[in-house]
């Protein structure tokens, strides 16, 4: 079982979509039997590149990497590593770190040289923590309940949580990963799921109660649901975006969180001047790596260069979009200088009616990490428009 599900991933499906499906089909499996399919399908769906160069080819089997994982990384001996992974004799192991940061991390080539550009020394701490797991981050829902109380309701249903120290409004589980869509609180809106970087985004819009605020790209509307309960659910919080289904899931999330400002939008917006704009940008998603353990393997290098042309369509949008003295937000949750500082640097070339509201990182742009500050990747810039 576990061997034909690797295959599966190793052929391309999503790791998380094969383990959830080959659970359902083996219903009667122990909570331990399940435990161990999860670490193996996800630490060899991982550790694949770096498996394979103990294994000393680029080509193995599932298998193969099954019994190399065994071995190397749960320290089994290889006999019995052999076995389990049911192949008849052991292969040789190469033992030793590879001085590759490709192969050391588990990761195309490609995409190490890629973080060695945007990184220099810091690529192989940045490159670690992608292969570590990142926290569950929740977001209390400041219509309904305080952080403190979220963390005793939270503590009663059987989950314990401390506060984030990042965000005001983050609690980040501690031990074992909870049934969180089991729970009565998350079904009253008391809280959403929401890295800490994420949040930080939704903070640095700054929206007020009272405000006209427009989401550009507002997807299933993680982000608006926090500018709607900063707005205090007072003023006008408008929600684009292309895709319809997210437009509509944004729906149902904000009336759970007992949000009834929010006006979707099913076309782009026009002749509208807002308070404040978030573009929280399509982009290449390098930020989240860390939350699945394939992903890496499914991005092309084409990735890379795909989106700038998009990026910079909508903050020309968004230009027309802000009242003077509004605020503007740009924002990506990816490592990419192509897709941020350069697409910052050309609209501050092009719109010199806004300037930079420098942030405490490099250049003045706002910039988190999983090596800096134990988020996922984000990247953004805040824009003031000149009044008058
Ligand atoms: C990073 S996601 C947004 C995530 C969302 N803000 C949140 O916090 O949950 C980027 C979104 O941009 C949308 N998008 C893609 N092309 C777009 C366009 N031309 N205009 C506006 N949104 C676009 C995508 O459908 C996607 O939902």
């Amino acid at each position: 079982m576990v061997t034909g599900a690797l295959s599966q991933v190793l052929s391309g499906n999503p790791a998380e979509r094969v383990l959830d499906r080959t659970l359902r089909a083996h219903r009667l499996l122990s909570r331990e039997q399940r435990q161990v399919l999860a670490e193996a399908v996800f630490n060899v769906a991982l550790w694949r590149r770096r498996l394979a160069f103990h294994l000393g080819t680029s080509e193995a089997s599932g298998s193969e990497l099954l019994c190399a994982f065994l071995a190397q990384l749960v320290g089994l001996s290889s006999d019995v590593a052999a076995r389990l992974s049911g192949l008849a004799t052991p292969p040789e192991l190469v033992s030793g770190e590879p001085s590759s940061l490709a192969l050391r991390y588990s990761l195309p080539d490609w995409l190490a040289e890629h973080f060695t550009r945007e990184w220099g020394d810091a690529a192989g701490d940045f490159c670690a923590h992608l292969n570590v797991p990142g926290p569950i981050t929740l977001r209390a829902n400041l219509l309904k309940t305080r952080r403190e109380d979220l963390q005793t309701r939270l503590r009663a249903e059987g989950v314990e949580t401390r506060p984030g120290a990042l965000s005001p409004l983050a609690l980040q589980v501690v031990g074992p990963k909870p049934n969180l869509y089991g729970l009565d609180s998350l079904r009253e809106g008391l809280f959403e799921v929401q890295d800490e970087g994420s949040q930080g985004i939704g903070l640095l819009v700054e929206a007020r109660p009272g405000e006209t605020v427009l989401d550009l790209c507002a997807g299933a509307g993680g982000k608006t649901l926090l500018l709607g309960a900063a707005m205090e659910n007072r003023g006008r919080l408008l929600a684009y975006d292309p895709d319809a289904g997210r437009l509509d899931r944004l729906l149902q999330r904000s009336s759970r969180a007992g949000l009834s400002i929010v006006q979707v939008l099913r076309s782009p917006p026009e002749g509208l001047l807002a308070d404040r704009v978030l573009v929280d940008a399509p982009c290449s998603e390098l930020g989240s790596l860390r939350r699945g353990p394939d992903l890496r393997f499914r991005l092309e290098p084409g990735a890379l260069s795909a989106l700038p042309p998009v990026q910079r369509d909508l903050l020309a949008r968004a230009r027309r979009l802000v009242r003077p003295g509004g605020r503007l937000v740009y924002a990506t949750c990816t490592v990419n200088r192509a897709e941020n500082e350069d697409v910052v640097h050309d609209f501050l070339q092009g719109a010199p009616e806004f300037q930079l509201v420098p942030a405490e990182g490099s250049e003045g742009f706002w910039v988190r990490a999983p090596h800096l500050q134990g988020t996922d990747g984000f990247f953004a810039a805040v824009f003031e428009r000149r009044a008058g």
